[in-house]
């Protein structure tokens, strides 16, 4: 993978766009490490995150999210999965952009079939979860658009052909002297 200059890949985008799911098969596919932020947040607090919000608020979680990027960031050759929110401090994108940054794009009627019964998501539990996701859409998606490579899911598109898409989306922003042998 010398065409990444041993890199890493930052999955982002909104709940439910699959990062970790799609980062998942994409580290394999990659034979890169994977790590996930917010599972990394559990690890270490030993707390879910619905118990971190409640305790603590959103602003310690997000706290615990720039450090969690800030470590990862000495690691090379891994794919990262992002939570929905990393991208609203501007200091992770100093992180970030250490690496390339992948949008999952995914329509919010997608997003809201996969969650609508999810109870693990502090955010969507108040209020209606389709127009919570619109709104923090309507929120977010400039900051999204800064990412480096945009992967927007079809209609029933499978994991597994979103990860192929993300390689051959990262292909092409990587210089061609320099690009990755992925295949
Ligand atoms: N391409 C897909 N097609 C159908 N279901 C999917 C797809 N990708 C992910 N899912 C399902 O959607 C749900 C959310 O996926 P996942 O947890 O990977 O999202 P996420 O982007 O990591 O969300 P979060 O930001 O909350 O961590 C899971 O149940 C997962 O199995
Ligand atoms: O979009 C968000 O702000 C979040 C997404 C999840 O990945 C978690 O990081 C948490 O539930 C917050
Ligand atoms: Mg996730």
């Amino acid at each position: 993978m010398d065409g990444l200059r041993g890199v890493n890949i930052y999955l982002v985008g909104m709940m439910g766009a699959g990062k970790t799911t799609v980062g998942r098969i994409l580290a394999k596919k990659l034979k890169y490490r994977f790590f996930d932020t917010d599972e990394l947040i559990v690890r270490v607090t030993n707390q879910s995150i619905a118990e971190i919000f409640d305790r603590e608020g959103e602003e310690a979680f997000r706290e615990l999210e720039t450090k969690v990027l800030g470590e990862l960031s000495a690691y090379k050759n891994s794919v990262v999965a992002t939570g929905g929110g990393i991208v609203t401090r501007s200091m992770n994108w100093g992180y970030l952009h250490y690496g390339v940054v992948v949008w999952l794009d995914v329509p919010v009627d997608q997003l809201y079939d996969r969650l609508r019964s999810d109870t693990a998501r502090p955010l969507l539990q108040e209020g209606e979860i389709k127009s919570k996701l619109q709104s923090l859409l309507n929120e977010r998606e400039r900051l999204y658009t800064q990412a480096d490579v945009r992967v927007c899911a079809g209609v029933g598109e499978r994991a597994e052909a979103m990860a192929t898409r993300a390689i051959e989306e990262i292909q092409k922003v990587i210089k061609p002297e320099t690009g990755p042998d992925l295949n």
